[in-house]
Order: structure tokens, then sequence, then C-alpha cells
């Protein structure tokens, strides 16, 4: 049997073609041909369950191996294998209508995985690395004759009698000049690591040394030998592919080790299992959170039938959730095609919102059967839970119920508990419910304390996306706004008709604040006179709520530019009522009265971390004078 032919394609060219195009990632060529080798086992076994095949399966494998010298490497199974026929049936005949129609699409293509996918040339990407490929291949069919087949890039190939003797395919590549790098241990473990770590059959890549149990030695002592075993690459049972049932804690945690070997034990994790209307399995994490997200980002493995495809899981996983690590493996995923496609396909778009259910079905459950364990979770889920509150809405829906509130006094509430624990004291004289929150514990101390003796509770909310969190409150939630603890002293927070009584008349109040404003003396600070009770500070200067979002929405480039440009503006209240007001009212020097003033307001503008530079010595100096 000889036989030389021309591949049918319609172009002479094609080679030169896939060669340019899909240079960027070569290295795929190897989980192709590894893939197509397990998929020959995989049918090998499927024809003997149907009872077609009755010989020996034997165990069935694949194995990697490379000849630096002859610069060969060699891809061999022991599959279903191929007749010559087949040869020309599934490898001579491109996979595709007409070349034609590959040479107009391949301009769009961005990457091999496009082009390769979409027109059925894994095999073929072969070529990227190599001059010549050889195919040994011996079907199991009965009476089968082996069949060599070479190629060396062009469109003619060559079939001859093959020397196989057993079932099976062998492929050899001998490498290009440019892929030279491929003929090393290294990069090869490198490449399989990658892509087929978790495949279903044994990939054996040459061999390795373990020590074994020798016996023991005169003394008694126990004696090891170290033997030559075959380097078996991937683990076929991968707990993905494994009931739930079937497995421990312990498996989740050691599979996590696997795939991120210098990571701290995550949080919890959900295996996921759906066979209708998708196909869906695979184990998601919820990491420890570290301030470093970008860092996190593209920890979830995506596999198809247990190849791994890419890291890049994006619009497969809902945004907020891509700080997950973890693997997902679904055949439905059009793996192949462009990004655009991607974000419109049907099925994307129903996995996307099966994980988002998953993800908070699985909160769900952790926060009913263990309220405290959750709320010891609460600082690293919280991040997710809210950004997922922000962004999905059928997300906010489940989530309204286990999302918590955290307070200064480390308490934690549901929404609707917090509801009811702050409607008695925050509901203004309009039924408005007010929630206060700090941003700063540290910093806006001196207002959380007021607001506290004031019996109002105040909010934690100091994570990145709290702003949002908030804003998104707000929205939802009936008659509820927030206010931060220090855009106005406690009595005013919350508008109540019990408003106190003026201690000072018209004339003194309006002398006051003409002192003020004088020993202030700056445009940006606005003196205004209030009646608060009498153990609130003399003076406190706040920034109004409503200014200072629109600031930090333009400063985040929020579109809310004008106000960016806008001076900052502050609030100074001087508390009429304060026993030091009435003694500055009455003092009779006015340097002294200056001074006094000066200090009071300092001391607002300490207590808030805004006294610095020349102005905190110009402070330190006066009150060492004062004492
Ligand atoms: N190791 C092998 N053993 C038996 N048959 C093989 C082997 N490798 C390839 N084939 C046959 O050649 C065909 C073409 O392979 P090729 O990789 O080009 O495309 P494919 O596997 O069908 O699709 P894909 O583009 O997804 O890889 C296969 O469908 C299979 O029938």
């Amino acid at each position: 049997m000889q036989e030389k032919g021309t591949i049918s394609i319609h172009t002479e060219n094609i080679f030169p073609i896939i060669k340019k195009f899909l240079y960027s990632d070569t290295e795929i060529f190897l989980r192709e041909l590894v893939s197509n080798a397990i998929d020959a086992t995989q049918k090998i076994k499927r024809l003997s369950s149907l009872g077609q095949y009755n010989g020996e399966l034997g165990d069935l494998r694949v194995e990697v191996s490379f000849d630096e010298k002859a610069k060969t490497i060699t891809i061999s199974d022991n599959g279903l294998g191929m007749t010559a026929e087949e040869i020309k049936k599934y490898i001579n005949q491109i996979a595709f209508s007409g070349a034609t129609e590959f040479v107009e699409k391949f301009k769009e293509a961005k990457d091999a995985n496009e082009i390769i996918g979409r027109f059925g040339l894994g095999f073929y990407s072969a070529f990227m690395v190599a001059d010549r490929v050889e195919i040994e291949t011996l079907s199991y069919q009965e009476g089968a004759e082996p069949a060599h087949w070479t190629c060396d890039g062009s469109t003619e190939f060559e079939i001859s009698e093959g020397s196989l003797a057993e079932r099976g395919t062998e492929i050899t590549l001998h490498i290009n000049k440019d892929s030279e790098e491929f003929l090393s241990q290294q990069r090869l473990q490198e490449i399989l690591d990658k892509y087929c770590k978790f495949l279903p059959v044994p990939i054996k890549f040459g061999t390795k040394t373990e020590t074994e149990d020798d016996g023991e030695d005169e003394e008694g002592k126990p004696k090891y030998k170290t033997i030559e075993v075959d380097n078996i690459i991937n683990d076929t049972n991968p707990i993905w592919t494994k009931a739930p049932a079937d497995l421990k804690d312990e498996d989740y945690l050691n599979f996590y080790k696997q795939l991120y070997p210098f990571s701290e034990d995550p949080l919890f994790w959900i295996h996921l299992n759906v066979d209708y209307p998708f196909n869906l399995t695979g184990v998601l994490y919820f990491p420890k959170l570290k301030n470093d997200f970008e860092i996190q980002r593209n920890k979830i493995k995506l596999f198809s039938r247990q190849v791994f495809i890419t890291d890049e899981v994006k619009d497969i996983v809902p945004e907020f959730l891509m700080l997950l690590h973890g693997v997902i493996d679904s055949p439905d995923i059009p793996l192949n095609v462009s990004r655009s496609f991607l974000q419109a396909d049907s099925s994307v778009k129903k996995i996307n919102s099966y994980i988002t259910k998953k993800v908070a079905d699985k909160l769900a459950e952790l926060f009913k059967a263990d309220r405290k364990a959750y709320e010891e979770k609460w600082t690293d889920i919280g991040l997710f839970v809210k950004y997922g509150m922000v962004s999905e809405e059928k997300f906010y829906d489940k989530a309204k119920d286990f999302v918590l509130l955290s307070n200064t006094k480390n308490e934690n509430f549901t929404l609707s508990e917090y509801k009811d624990k702050v409607t008695p004291e925050q509901t203004d004289k309009d039924g408005q419910l007010v929630y206060i929150y700090t941003n700063d514990p540290a910093k806006q101390d001196a207002f959380i304390q007021s607001a506290n003796k004031k019996g109002y509770d105040i909010l934690l909310m100091n994570s990145p996306i709290d702003n949002h969190f908030i804003g998104q409150l707000e929205q939802k939630l009936e008659k509820t706004s927030f206010k931060r603890v220090d855009a106005d002293v406690a009595d005013k927070l919350i508008k109540k008709e019990d408003a106190l009584e003026h201690v000072l008349t018209e004339e003194q109040a309006t002398k006051v604040k003409g002192i003020f404003d004088k020993a202030i003396n700056k445009p940006a600070y606005k003196v205004e006179l209030e009646s608060l009770n009498p153990d609130e500070l003399p003076v406190t200067v706040t920034m109004d709520e409503f200014m200072r979002r629109m600031k930090e929405m333009a400063a985040m480039g929020g579109g809310m530019g004008f106000y960016g440009s806008m001076p900052d503006n502050y609030k100074v209240i001087v508390n009429g009522n304060h026993k030091l007001i009435s003694r500055i009212l009455n003092e009779e020097n006015e340097e002294v009265q200056s001074a006094l003033s000066k200090q009071a307001f300092d001391l607002a503008l300490l207590s808030q971390g805004l006294l610095t530079g020349a102005e905190l010595t110009e402070f330190v100096n006066r009150s060492v004078n004062l004492i």
C-alpha cells in the first residue's frame, strides 16, 4: 500500500496561513493532540461497553515523549486507531467546507483558539510547530492493517503501510526551527500542567524516581530504595467530576491547595452540578480577601470536558463573583467563538444566572444554618454580597435577607432587624428613618460619641463598596436615608420637633457670629449659630452630606464634575447654649475673646484631623499661653 495525494482543500497556501495566524499561542498544539488521543481512548472504551469491540481494552493511557536529538515530539495512545481509509476521511479532508471560507474568516480571528475551534483544525495545529508530521496507527477493527501517513506542511501527503503492532495511534512531530523551545522537559511539563492536568485518562510523560520501603538493614533500621516509576501528569478524577455526597471537606481543601499552592484556606465552597438545561460542573471557592483585588482576578479556571481552556471567565461568571476561585467545566460553553458572540450566547447567560443563584442559595443556607459562623466570616463575604447587590438586581432580591449591617459596637443586624432596632429613636418628624454611619470611626469619634449620647446607633460603612451600597439601599428601602455621622451636629442629624430654646437673644447671637467670623476669617467656613444641648461641644465643623457625596462622586469620575470644581465648604456650628459661648460673649478684652473663639474652632478642627501644619503649631502655642 502506497498512495500519494493532495489534501482536499481549495487553496494551496493553507499551512502558511495557519502558521502565520496561529503563531501567538502555538503551545496549544499539545492540548489539541493530547485531547484527540484522549478522545480516541474514550471512544474505544465506549465501543467496548456497547459490545462493538471484543478485544482487550488494556490500561487505557496516553503518552507524551520527546527526543531532543531527533527534534521530535510524540503523542501516542492506545485508543481506537484509524484505518488508511479513515485517515483519508478524517485527516485529509479538513473538517470545513472550503478553505475560501477560512481565508475570509481568519482575518477577524484574534487567537488560535478561535480558528481551531471554528474550523475543526485541532490536528492541523501540529503544523504550527512542526515541519513534518507523521501518523502511525492501527485500527481496532478486525483485520485492520497498520497505516502510516506523513505530510510536510504542504498540501501533499503520503500514505503507506504502517508499522504499529498494537491498537492505537502515534503522532510524531518533527519540530521546526522556530519551535525548538518545545523540545524541553520543563516546557512540555509546564504545558501539560496547564492544559492536561485533569484529563480523564492517565497521561505519561517520562519517568520519575520514588523511594520505597526495602526491608531492614543489619541493625534493624528501615531501608529504602529508589525506583523509576511512570510520571503521570494528571489527576484523572478531579473532585468536580465526583458526587458531592462522596466528598469530605478535606477533599475540597486538598483540591484547593492543588490549584493554588500558596493560598490560605478558603472560607467555604459551592459544588456546582447541573445537567439541564445546560451542562455544568465545578467547584467555586470563596477565598479570604486580600486588599489587592486585581491580583486575585482570573482565578477561576474554565474547562471543557476536563480540558483546560482559559482562566478568562468574564461573561460566564458574573462580574461580582470574579474574585472567587475554583473550576467550572462545561461542554456547553462555546469556547472557540469570539468574545462578542460569547456575551450574546444564551447558554452563557443561563450559566451566569445559575451561578448567581447558586451563590445566593449557598449564602442563605450558611446564614440560616449557623448565624454565628456566618457573622464571623462576614468581613470577607460582605464585600461580595454588597457588590452583588449593587450590580445584580436578582442577587439583591435574594441577598436582602442575609446581608448584614455592622455597627460601631461590632454587632450585626439584617436589614429588617436593624429597621426594628432604630425606628424608635431614629425616625425624623416626617416619618423618615435616618441611618447614621461612619466611614472612619477614629477620625469621627467626637461625632460618634455625641450621636451615641443621643441614643443613636452608628453603622460602620468603611469598605470600598459602601458608598455604592448606601446609594442602593436608599433606593430600595422605603423612607430611609443615610447620613454620615459628621454631616451635622448630633442634635441636627435627625430633625425632630424638640428643638431646644436659645439661651442667647437674637442680638447676642449676631454678635457671637461676628466674633467667630472675624476670628476664623476664612471664606470656606460659614458660621451658624444653633441652640444645641449644653453638653455638646461649643463648636463643630461639618460638611453637608449631599455636598460631600457629590464631591466624592466627582472625585471617582462619576460625572459630577461641577461639584468637583467647587471649593470645599464647611459649616461651623456654634453651640449658643454652651457656657464657653457666654463667656466669649461677656469677655471684654477683644484679644482674649478672639483667642478663645479661635481656640474653640481649632479644637473642632483638631477632633476631625483637619488641623495641620502652621495652624496646628499656632494652636499649640496659643494653648500653652492660655494655660
Ligand atoms: N489520536 C487519534 N486517534 C484516532 N483518531 C484520531 C486521532 N487524532 C485525530 N483523529 C481523528 O481525526 C479527526 C480530526 O481531528 P481534529 O483534531 O482535526 O478535529 P476534531 O478532533 O474532530 O475537532 P477539534 O477541532 O475539536 O479538535 C478526529 O475527529 C478523529 O476522528
